[in-house]
């Protein structure tokens, strides 16, 4: 098993979601930020996700991003066991979608909330995962405002190439 305990921890259900969830890790690395990945099952490794969830806040870990496809019940599981925020990704499957995904994870009863975003939209999971951090680090602050200006200006770009005139 993983050790090894970074700010956040990327969760997934299944290397089969690997891809997708590895793109919240090249995220937060291009922000500076280290992270750790874990393949952890409320289904398949239901002890060791609860060990995961329940120790992860005395371990130092600041943000939980959690993705799982299917009957996707990481997330909640994750939440249920830890006060610290927990970001949900639906991850797609070939069949239903991602739509299943979608909805076992962000049907979440009142009191133990998952901020799920988009499916697949692992990209977003780490972006919030930084807006949250951001909140005692003055560093990860100034890069998300140059990332929005850069987003700003990528957009405005393709307005001006679309009709020069
Ligand atoms: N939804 C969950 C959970 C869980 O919620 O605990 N554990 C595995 N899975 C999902 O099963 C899908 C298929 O997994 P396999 O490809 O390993 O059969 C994956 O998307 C995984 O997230």
């Amino acid at each position: 098993m993983n050790e090894q305990i970074s700010d956040v921890v990327i969760a997934m259900g299944s290397d089969s979601d690997l891809e997708i969830m590895k793109v919240a890790k090249d995220v937060l690395e291009a922000f500076e930020v280290s992270s750790t990945l874990r393949i952890l099952s409320a289904h398949r490794t239901p002890f060791e996700m609860l060990d995961f969830a329940t120790n992860a806040r005395a371990k130092g870990v600041k943000v939980i991003i959690a993705g799982a496809g299917g009957a996707a019940h990481l997330p909640g599981m994750i939440a249920a066991a830890t006060t610290l925020p927990v970001i949900g990704v639906p991850v797609s499957l070939r069949r239903l979608d991602g739509l299943d995904s979608l909805l076992s994870i962000v049907q979440m009863p009142r009191g133990v909330p998952v901020a799920t975003v988009a499916i697949d939209n692992a990209t977003n999971a780490a972006i919030l995962a930084l807006r949250i951090l951001s909140i005692g680090d003055k560093k990860i602050e100034s890069k998300l405002i140059e990332y929005a200006q850069f987003n700003r200006q990528t957009s405005l770009a393709k307005d001006a190439q679309l009709d020069p005139n």
